[in-house]
């Protein structure tokens, strides 16, 4: 009817209610008068939903074109945070929404805080993965992620009695408007079983795997909107299933656990995220997570690839799939696997075309971090791929020892399998052969790569390393999470900068505008008052926002040194117990960051966290200066809220062990100024904000190389530094635990004894860095200039910026404009 707007896709604020209203009512099954928040919730997503869906199929039917590059982003992770309010914003919908919202008496921000979070990730490289979708939408790159749709997502962090508690993350319980289930694509996965080599009607030798069990992998497809693009692209999830969910014999002979044992077992793959950040566990359903979501994905791109029209002979034209840490490298083995045994390739073409298709990001230096698996669990799960993993091993050590003759240690270093102790697969090195570019994720740490942990491989294939570094996508961290600010840059120098974050740099002349200052300075102090109301609604605790806000938010791991900023606490208490006067601006640090549940160190440094937090703030002579928050359950959405508000962003890990660092990007482009070590992506920051912005301590890698290689004696420092002596001791003597000397003599003793990550090394070089912190915050106006330039330099850690490196470097993939006809 001519005038009225199709419920669908109009975006006239009475079309939306009524939209919304009609969701509530068809969907949701509720009456206003009936509704929870959760159901209007669910209305509204339905109601965005359908207005991207047009734009999601048009990005569908371009993928099936054969002349259509795809990215394929393999990942075991993907930490996406909420949808509606990124999606309210890519949209460009923000605003009539939140109209029609407030007109029908709802709050919006109240809908958006009530979506469950998919938590399908630990850290930071889900996390990046998740930016990485976003920003090849945005610049309309087509694009496939894959991943697993785990039934339980990172674990919920609750703070009992000071130590971290881990809670199940029920985050499907209310259901996932976001989520399409796509059955009909369904595909078959094999485990176990056994090997059976036979001869092909051309008389030629071929393998079958004869599977011990079989499991479904169900896909569920999320839209993925660019900003302000016709662009959505797809997050596609795989569910394991079992074939048959329910066995009918079991139950007529009354056998009832029989006929839901398969279901149960089956489902077991997808059902939960392995919390571990840095540590492998070499469990056996790990694995199995690997292979299952590999080979539906390997299957699923087969399928596209054929049904374009295309021969098997151009995959690697139409598919650039990049593996996200080894986590799915058995994709090398199963690739080959589909294209020898299953489509009856060459083994060489086979090959070429595997090589020219996969590409390897790394994203830890950490020893205990690169995933081996032992060749007896790999064999029994996957004996096809040891086979053929045997097989590329042996043609490539046929190459190495043709490269290098005699030079067995090389051979050895090089080759897939680590013959020591427990024969194991190197699953990096299986990456490196398989991939036609291996890169890490900062310069520094690519440079590392190339100097240690894949040293031989650089020396035997340099041209396929590149690094590209990490980026974080400015929709999310500054126009979702801080609209306030974004409004302030628009007003300064116009929107576009969103897409084209080096325009940043046309707000360098704002830090010398004292009326540009103080607005800057009034958008901090504001959102840090709403986070200083968080927290006393979340801890009980009070804070004052005049106070610096000094920020350590990730992964707790002694590597990022959490426990370094706990010394300086502990110093400045001292010293304001020893001297009540001493002069210095009042500061309250901000933890936040879970523990892998089994990392006990982590969870002693979450207790010492909580313990001097608790002493500092009831202690009269220094709770006006100094306040200790450990603030619960860090995710996206904790992200969002506490990113803003920093003033001072802790980057403090051992230099060379913290591949980049994204959180870093995330505080420098809300106007925090970091103190940091020349470490991962901390580097570049430097270089891109001025030396002069930064608050630089600590060794250098090579320091610590040569710091580790003369001996390095922790207790000498404790020796030669009284107040470093003072503060240990005082943690030592119970006073931060009510007298129990026990509770943090594993800590005390770890660094006095060993201090792996050397903390009482680069003390007092952090402590020193810290008074120049205090001091340059008291020049409030020069505070606020450096803040402005931190985030006008921030142009380069845009994630568009990294997937056009790698859109150009690695995968040769262009933009693709969708046209959608009116
Ligand atoms: C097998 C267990 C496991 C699980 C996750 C990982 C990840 C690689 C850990 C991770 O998230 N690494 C972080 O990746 C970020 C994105 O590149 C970097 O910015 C961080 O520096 C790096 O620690 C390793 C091992």
């Amino acid at each position: 009817t001519p005038g009225v707007e199709d419920d669908r896709t109009g975006l006239g604020i009475e079309t939306l209610k009524r939209a919304f209203f009609d969701n509530l009512y068809y969907v949701q099954g509720k009456l206003p008068n009936r509704a929870s928040t959760v159901d209007y919730y669910m209305a509204l997503a339905y109601t965005v939903r359908d207005r991207l869906l047009q734009r999601w199929l048009a990005t569908e039917d371009i993928l099936t074109r054969p002349e259509v590059r795809i990215v394929g982003y393999l990942s075991a992770e993907f930490l996406m945070g909420p949808h509606l309010g990124n999606n309210l914003i890519n949209l460009d919908i923000y605003a009539p929404v939140k109209q029609a919202i407030e007109e029908s008496g709802l709050n919006l921000q109240e809908l958006i805080d009530i979506e469950e979070e998919p938590g399908l990730g630990n850290g930071g490289l889900g996390r990046l993965a998740a930016c990485y979708l976003d920003s090849l939408a945005s610049l309309q790159i087509p694009a496939i992620g894959y991943g697993i749709r785990y039934e339980f997502g990172i674990f919920d962090q609750e703070i009992v009695d000071g130590w971290q508690v881990e809670i199940t993350d029920k985050w499907l319980k209310y259901g996932n408007p976001w989520e399409v289930a796509r059955p009909e694509e369904a595909v078959e996965i094999k485990f176990g079983g056994y090997t059976q080599p036979y001869t092909d009607d051309q008389g030629r030798y071929r393998v079958r795997w004869v599977p011990g069990s079989t499991v479904m992998g169900i896909p569920y497809d999320t839209p993925i909107t660019g900003y302000n693009v016709n662009t959505v692209n797809t997050l596609r999830l795989w569910k394991a299933e079992a074939p048959e969910s329910f066995d009918f014999t079991a139950f007529n002979q009354g056998d009832y656990w029989g006929a839901v044992n398969d279901k149960v077992v089956s489902e077991t793959i997808s059902k939960v995220l392995y919390p571990n950040d840095e540590q492998i566990q070499g469990k056996q359903l790990r694995l199995q997570q690997q292979f299952f979501f590999v080979s539906c994905s390997l299957q699923d791109v087969i399928r596209r690839q054929l049904e374009s029209g295309r021969t098997l002979d151009t995959l690697h034209e139409k598919f650039s799939l990049q593996m996200n840490d080894t986590h799915p490298s058995v994709a090398v083995a199963e690739l080959m696997r589909l294209l020898v045994d299953e489509h009856m390739l060459e083994w060489d073409h086979a090959w070429d075309i595997t090589t020219r298709t996969l590409a390897y990001t790394n994203h830890t230096l950490l020893p205990e971090a690169l995933e081996k698996w032992s060749v007896s669990l790999f064999g029994s799960l996957l004996p096809r791929h040891l086979e053929i993993i045997f097989e590329i091993n042996s043609r490539f050590l046929d190459q190495v020892r043709l490269r290098y003759p005699g030079d067995e240690a090389r051979l050895g270093q090089l080759s897939l399998i680590d013959e020591g102790g427990d024969r194991s697969v190197r699953m990096a090195n299986l990456a490196c052969v398989g991939s036609h570019a291996i890169n890490g994720v900062a310069a520094l740490h690519s440079e590392l790569l190339k100097k240690t942990v894949l040293h031989d491989f650089y020396e035997l294939m340099p041209e396929k390393f590149c690094n590209v570094t990490n980026g974080v996508t400015p929709r999310r961290w500054l126009a979702l999470s801080n609209p306030r600010l974004t409004a302030l840059i628009d007003r300064r120098i116009g929107n576009g900068w969103l897409t084209h974050l080096d325009r940043l740099r046309e707000l360098e002349s704002a830090a010398d505008d004292a009326g540009f200052r103080h607005e800057w300075r009034m958008v901090k102090r504001d959102i840090k008052a709403d986070l200083a109301d968080h927290i006393a609604n979340r801890t009980g605790i009070s804070v004052n926002p005049d106070t610096l806000f000094d920020i350590q938010v990730k992964r707790i791991h002694e590597y990022k040194r959490q426990h370094l900023n706990v010394l300086h606490i502990v110093t400045l208490y001292h010293r304001l117990k020893q001297n009540p006067n001493q002069d210095m601006a009042g500061r309250t640090f901000i933890f936040g960051g879970k523990a892998a549940p089994g990392y006990d160190m982590a969870k002693r440094i979450i207790k010492l966290i909580t313990s001097v937090g608790d002493v500092v703030n009831k202690d009269p002579d220094v709770s006006d200066r100094l306040r200790v928050v450990f603030l619960p359950d860090y995710n996206v959405t904790f992200g969002q809220r506490v990113y803003p508000a920093a003033e001072l962003s802790e980057q403090i890990s051992l230099a060379g062990l913290e591949a980049s660092g994204t959180g870093n990007m995330k505080f420098s482009m809300n106007g925090a100024l970091t103190i940091g070590t020349l470490d991962g992506a901390n580097v570049e920051i430097r270089e891109e904000v001025g030396a002069e912005n930064f608050f630089l301590f600590g060794m250098k890698t090579e320091e610590v190389t040569a710091l580790r290689s003369q001996g390095y004696n922790p207790m000498s420092y404790y020796h030669s530094n009284e107040t470093l002596k003072a503060v240990i001791d005082l943690i030592a003597s119970g006073h931060f635990s009510h007298g129990d000397r026990e509770l943090f003599r594993p800590l005390i003793d770890n660094l006095l004894y060993h201090d792996p990550y050397m903390l009482l090394a680069d003390y007092q070089s952090y402590v020193d860095c810290q008074d120049q912190v205090d001091r340059a915050y008291r020049d409030s106006e020069n505070w606020v200039r450096m803040s402005i330039l931190n985030a006008a330099r921030m142009g380069k850690f845009s994630s568009d910026r990294s997937i056009q490196d790698y859109a150009q470097t690695i995968w040769q993939a262009d933009a693709v404009p969708i046209e959608i006809e009116a």
